[in-house]
């Protein structure tokens, strides 16, 4: 089996060239990324009366003003981020960072990207099951990274996602997405969520349409950037 380590989106890989400061730096994004993922799941799941409620919401206000005093702006992009590298921090389906990442952990083992996740109930949809716009955010990741990872990167044009049974909450799931065709400009990826245990059922799945970016409308979406 070939199984090969590839995170395009997350803190765990990358540039090794990294100096001391950025490797601290991450390390730290991904403590805080961590403390955030518990806190947005206790807020969701807490039945804490009001007063301790209030408290932690001053709390969490207060702390928040140290980091708010410098922030980048929508033109710049994370200085712990490596984009050649593959480090994306704050990726809201990967990202080691993000408070909103479950997050999810990807590799490509034999062509097809395989990820691992567990979503909370701050992402419940129906009762005890997620929303099902997370399903698809899940999704479109998974298609894109096996896009990125076939050599043929692009963004999303068409997602067409059908669901068949609900997601369960706070139960190991397992992601899949491959490539199916690759035409001129255009990559069609086909992608699965089943739970770890029962990986053949396929509660979700989705088959996306990427288009790789001409030059002159990367100009025009980032000028010299990303
Ligand atoms: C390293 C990171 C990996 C992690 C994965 C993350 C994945 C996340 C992926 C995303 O979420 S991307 C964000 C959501 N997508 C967008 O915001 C894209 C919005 N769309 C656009 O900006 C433009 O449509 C785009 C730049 C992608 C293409 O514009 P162009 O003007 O270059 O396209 P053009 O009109 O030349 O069409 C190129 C081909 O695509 C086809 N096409 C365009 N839009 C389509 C559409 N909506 N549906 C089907 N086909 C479409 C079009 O027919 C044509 O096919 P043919 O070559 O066969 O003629």
């Amino acid at each position: 089996m070939t199984k090969r380590s590839y995170h395009p989106t997350d803190g765990r890989t990358g540039n090794g060239a990294a100096s001391d400061a950025i490797r601290e730096r991450r390390a730290a994004i991904e403590d805080l990324g961590a403390a955030l993922r518990t806190l947005l799941q206790v807020s969701a799941s807490t039945e804490a009366g009001a007063d301790e409620i209030r408290l932690a919401a001053a709390e969490l206000r207060r702390v928040t003003g140290p980091l708010a005093a410098s922030v980048r702006t929508r033109a710049q992009q994370p200085s712990a981020d490596d984009l050649l590298g593959g480090i994306r921090m704050y990726n809201p389906v990967s990202g080691t960072g993000s408070g909103l990442a479950p997050p999810v952990d990807a590799e490509v083992v034999d062509g097809v990207v395989v990820g691992t996740c567990t979503l909370g109930l701050a992402y419940e949809g129906p009762p005890t099951y997620a929303h099902g716009g997370v399903s698809a955010l899940l999704l479109d990741h998974m298609l894109g990274y096996a896009t990125t990872a076939s050599g043929h990167p692009g963004m999303t044009v068409e997602l067409t996602t059908r669901y068949r049974a609900p997601v369960p909450l706070q139960t190991p799931l397992r992601l899949t997405g491959r490539v199916t065709e690759v035409l001129t400009r255009k990559v069609i990826a086909h992608g699965t969520i089943a739970t770890a245990a029962d990986p053949d059922t396929v509660l979700v799945e989705a088959t996306g349409t990427f288009v790789a970016i001409r030059p002159e409308k990367v100009r025009a979406l980032w000028g010299s950037g990303p």
